[in-house]
Parts: structure tokens; C-alpha cells; sequence
């Protein structure tokens, strides 16, 4: 359902990622890590189509739900909103049922800023998880949470993505992400900086 032959991704002639190669099938889970600057967002746009400025082949299907670190909510809508402007094709039901399991239903008429930053975050979770994209990205979403709204988080995402069977891939520093996640670690080396490996955990 994915996959990439990464031959080449530069910045102004300046090589950031070689020969990367991901072939997942519907339902895989995996964590891509490294050290800082490695190139993991590069990767994770370059999946996303975002960025289309590299060699090689991409192949995923045209549904991909993306979060990121910062929950990037539209502050002059309201949470059911926020949620309907990227999904216009979702029901009524759909709607109130992806408030109410991240605990919002009361708040649908709430505007982000009428919103706790744990109730934003987990806003920005139900809008990914709407409409059960097969592909699902996420570019470090519960950094810089703290302890209990990132466990929090994590229990969400996990019983999202098993309802959804969605392919997941995860940027994330932390190994105990990944495996509450349930996901395989995708390690960037930095000595290499080129070539990636499949690391089981
Ligand atoms: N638009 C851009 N123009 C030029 N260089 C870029 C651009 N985007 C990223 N880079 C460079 O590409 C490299 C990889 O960046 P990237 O953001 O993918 O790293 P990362 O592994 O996600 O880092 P972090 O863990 O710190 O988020 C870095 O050296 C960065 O400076």
C-alpha cells in the first residue's frame, strides 16, 4: 500500500537522504527514528507528497491523514468545525463519535483557544482519525506533551489505528512511543546518513 524507492533527496545540491527503501502492506505500523537532522520530517513529507522534489519512486494511496507536533487548529472555527473542514464528506455521526471518544463532546462548539492545550492535541488526534485514512502520518505528535497527556495521547492513537487497520508511520525519538504503538523502528544513521535499516525491537 506504500512504498518508496528513495533514490535521492538534496537541498541545494547538498545530499540529506539515499537509497530508502519502505515497502509497507495495509495495517503496518513503523516508527522512523534518528538523531536529530537525519532527515526523518524529509522522509515523512516526501511520503506525504509534500515534498516531490526527489529521485525515485512513490506509490501510496491518495487518502493520507498527517499530524504533527503542532496541532495546527483553525482558531476561528470550532472544534466540530475544525474537524468538518477537513472532512467535509463526513456524517453527523462520524463527527460527534470522533469528539466523544477523545472526551469532547461537550466542547463541539468551543473554539481552540476556549480549549485546554490537551484538549487541542487530542482535537488535532480525532481529525486525523476521522475518516480512517488507510495511510496515516505523524511527525512527532506527543513531544513535548506532558507525562499523562502523552499517555493519554498514546492510548488514543493505538485504539484508533486498531479500529482503523491504518498503515502508520511514525516520526519519534523515543522507543517507548514506538512500541506503545506497536510499531517496528525504522533507525536513520547518522554515520551513514544515507542508507536506512529495519531495526526489531
Ligand atoms: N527546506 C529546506 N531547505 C534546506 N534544507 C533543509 C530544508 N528542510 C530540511 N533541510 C535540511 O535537511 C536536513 C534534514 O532535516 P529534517 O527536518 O528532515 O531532520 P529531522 O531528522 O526531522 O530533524 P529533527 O529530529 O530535529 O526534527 C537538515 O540538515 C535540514 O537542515
Amino acid at each position: 500500500m506504500l512504498k518508496l524507492d528513495l533514490l535521492c533527496k538534496s537541498f541545494a545540491g547538498h545530499s540529506v537522504l539515499e537509497d530508502i527503501h519502505l515497502d509497507l502492506r495495509q495495517g503496518d505500523r513503523v516508527a522512523v527514528m534518528g538523531p536529530s537532522g537525519i532527515g526523518k520530517t524529509t522522509l515523512l513529507r516526501i511520503i506525504a507528497g509534500l515534498d516531490t522534489r526527489f529521485r525515485g519512486v512513490r506509490k501510496t494511496p491518495d487518502e493520507i491523514a498527517l499530524m504533527f507536533q503542532n496541532p495546527t487548529l483553525l482558531n476561528w472555527r470550532t472544534a466540530e468545525e475544525n474537524l468538518r473542514i477537513f472532512h467535509p464528506d463526513a456524517g453527523e455521526r462520524e463527527v460527534r463519535q470522533a469528539l466523544k471518544q477523545v472526551g469532547l463532546e461537550e466542547k463541539a462548539s468551543h473554539y481552540p483557544q476556549q480549549l485546554s492545550v490537551g484538549q487541542q492535541r487530542r482535537l488535532a488526534l480525532a481529525r486525523c482519525f476521522l475518516t480512517a485514512a488507510p495511510l496515516v502520518l505523524l511527525d512527532e505528535p506527543f513531544t513535548s506533551l506532558d507525562p499523562s497527556l502523552r499517555s493519554e495521547m498514546l492510548s488514543l492513537t493505538r485504539e484508533f489505528l486498531d479500529q482503523s487497520n491504518s498503515t502508520m508511520v511514525l516520526v519519534t525519538h523515543s522507543h517507548d512511543e514506538a512500541i506503545a504503538l506497536g510499531a517496528r523502528c525504522f533507525q536513520l544513521f547518522s554515520e551513514k546518513k544515507k542508507s536506512a535499516e529495519l531495526v526489531a525491537i
